[in-house]
């Protein structure tokens, strides 16, 4: 059975994730996703579970910089997941206007802010290394309320104030599985999504560039973050996904003129999409097209063709 490493403890909502990524396998929590990555890479898991991007509140951070850094990884597979929140608060606690401090993940307090202004008047954000962190500093009277997942009650009892929290509705996580990249990589489906990450050089064009070559062999971009290089301050790395998987040619082409550009991309999985949504094929740029216009070359080459 495989063991699977997750962003816990247990009742997050990338424990939700991890189960349904990771059927049947064992599952182990971990409190911060840079320790859920180095299980994985000194080899005490063989895959870890990690958010990835929320609709609301954008790029998990330390998920882009886990990536980047160390020892390459590789996401294999990924799970989109509705995001909506409960609220359970210190038992003994009768009024929600007694309630000074609520706590939870930065991402999960960006999304019930408004709910927490009108029915939490008088509580005052404190951010945890994830929602159930949250639910344990609750049960332990750290804090008088935590905003948590849906399934963290049946993990950490505790009176229910509120379910089904949310400010926008129809909030989404993507939450990725990544392994070391010593595998064969899954499958194309047709459905697929790669990832890159590339620290451009800073000079004019640099990351015009880049983008260029996946606009000109009409390829689409699913997503597209910056996050600090870290060494040099005003110098970034650009998380670039799109459509598509390495072994097809059109995006094999693509990602060695990338290598071309820039010395230092780093690649980081290509996997089927969770949304099931079909790559969008550009005229002229599909894989046969590809394979055809590199037949004719060697053909020219042989002086087969003019
Ligand atoms: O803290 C959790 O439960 C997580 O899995 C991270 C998270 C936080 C808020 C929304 C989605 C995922």
């Amino acid at each position: 059975m495989s063991r699977i490493a997750y962003f816990g403890p247990e009742g997050t909502f990338t424990e939700q994730a991890a189960r349904e990524l990771a059927r049947g396998a064992e599952l182990i929590p971990v409190e911060t996703i840079p320790n859920a990555f180095s299980v994985v890479r000194k080899g005490e898991a063989d895959a870890a579970c990690v958010p990835v991007e929320n609709s609301v509140e954008g790029a998990v951070p330390a998920t882009l910089d886990g990536l980047a850094e160390q020892e390459p990884l590789v996401a294999v597979a990924e799970a989109l997941l509705p995001v909506h929140f409960s609220v359970l608060t210190r038992p003994g606690i009768t009024d929600a206007g007694d309630i000074r401090t609520v706590a939870s993940h930065p991402h999960a307090l960006a999304q019930v802010r408004l709910w927490a202004e009108t029915h939490l008047p008088n509580a005052r954000p404190v951010a945890t290394s994830s929602t159930a962190a949250a639910a344990v500093a609750v049960r332990a009277g750290e804090f008088d309320a935590a905003v948590t997942a849906p399934v963290a009650v049946r993990h950490y009892p505790l009176p229910v104030l509120a379910t089904e929290v949310a400010d926008v509705r129809d909030a989404r996580t993507r939450f990725l599985l990544v392994r070391r990249p010593d595998h064969p990589l899954p499958a194309p489906t047709g459905a697929d999504r790669t990832s890159i990450v590339a620290a451009a050089a800073n000079r004019t064009g640099a990351l015009a560039e880049l983008l260029t070559e996946l606009a000109g062999r009409g390829i689409n971009l699913t997503r597209l973050d910056a996050r600090p290089a870290k060494g040099n301050f005003g110098e970034y790395r650009f998380f670039i996904d799109f459509e598509g998987h390495v072994a097809e040619p059109r995006i094999g082409d693509a990602l060695a003129a990338l290598r071309r550009r820039c010395r230092n991309v780093r690649f980081l999985g290509s996997h089927p999409r969770a949304d099931g949504a079909r790559a969008t094929i550009e005229p002229f740029a599909g894989n046969d097209d590809f394979v055809d216009a590199a037949e004719w070359v060697e053909a020219v080459r042989r002086g087969e063709q003019a």
